[in-house]
């Protein structure tokens, strides 16, 4: 049997550094070999793994793919840190600067790179529906709603803004409106209305577990590649 894949967490004290860190410990093929957050932990060690904070990343141990569901002031540190170890990125995290995402395209020719603004099998399909609707639909108003947790800090969601291309592609002019409430996981609404009918395409999230099972299915799968930026459709 080949070597467990060594993961280091990046976020992992937030909402969904916990779900991956939850779905890690149940695998054999991954062993997390570091968990980072903003602030320092107040143990160590949890469950066999090491935890540093973000300001102690230098000295977390050798990694083979870093999964970053952070926030953009964190973004910058993980990408440096997988350029200077040689490691895979794949992450998740939203609301990046256009800078940001020069900086991954960048690093693409020195390392495994994956950013995807949703990890589900079934937005990854919904992003291609809604460029077949929009190539259709010439015309048509075309309208994202996305609702999230009250927690969630950027808006409109990655997720939103990656459909809302998908549409542009084919000449729409998507809108976009955000509801943040609850604890709702992360819900996407396309909506094409011309007079008299309207098509609606929507994806509901109903756990976190979703995003992070994907995460961890393209770290897997970009380890011991060569260097490229990767896109998740074709890891699924
Ligand atoms: N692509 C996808 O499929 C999905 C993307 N997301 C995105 O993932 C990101 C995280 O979401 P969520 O887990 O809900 O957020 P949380 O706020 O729950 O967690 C954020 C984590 O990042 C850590 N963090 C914050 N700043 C830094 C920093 N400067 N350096 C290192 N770590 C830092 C926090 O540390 P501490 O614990 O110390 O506060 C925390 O552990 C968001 O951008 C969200 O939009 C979320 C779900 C799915
Ligand atoms: O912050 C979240 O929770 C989520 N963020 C991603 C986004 O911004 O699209 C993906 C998912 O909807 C959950």
């Amino acid at each position: 049997m080949n070597a467990p894949t060594r993961l280091l967490i990046h976020g992992a004290g937030g909402r969904m550094g916990q779900a991956l860190l939850r779905l890690c410990a149940q695998r054999d093929d991954c062993r997390v070999v570091a968990a980072v957050s903003a602030r320092s932990p107040s143990q160590r060690v949890v469950d066999g793994v090491p935890h540093f904070a973000a300001a102690e990343l230098g000295g977390a141990p050798d990694f083979d793919v870093a999964i970053d569901f952070s926030l953009p002031a964190g973004f910058d540190a993980i990408l440096a840190a997988c350029l200077a170890r040689g490691a895979a990125l794949v992450s998740g995290t939203t609301g990046l600067s256009e800078a940001q995402h020069a900086a991954l395209d960048t690093a693409g020719a020195r390392i495994g790179v994956l950013w995807s603004a949703n990890f589900s099998l079934g937005v990854a399909l919904l992003e291609d529906l809604v460029e077949r609707a929009a190539a259709a639909l010439p015309g048509w108003d075309c309208d994202i709603i996305e609702m999230h947790h009250s927690r969630k800090q950027d808006a409109p969601s990655g997720t939103a803004l990656a459909l809302g291309a998908a549409a542009q592609r084919e000449g729409a002019q998507p809108r976009y409106a955000s509801i943040r409430a609850g604890d709702i996981v992360g819900e996407h609404l396309v909506q094409f209305t011309a007079a008299g009918e309207r098509l609606e395409l929507a994806h509901r999230a109903g756990s976190r577990d979703i995003f992070a099972g994907g995460a961890i299915h393209a770290a897997l799968a970009l380890a011991g590649r060569p260097p490229g930026l990767h896109r998740l459709r074709d890891l699924l």
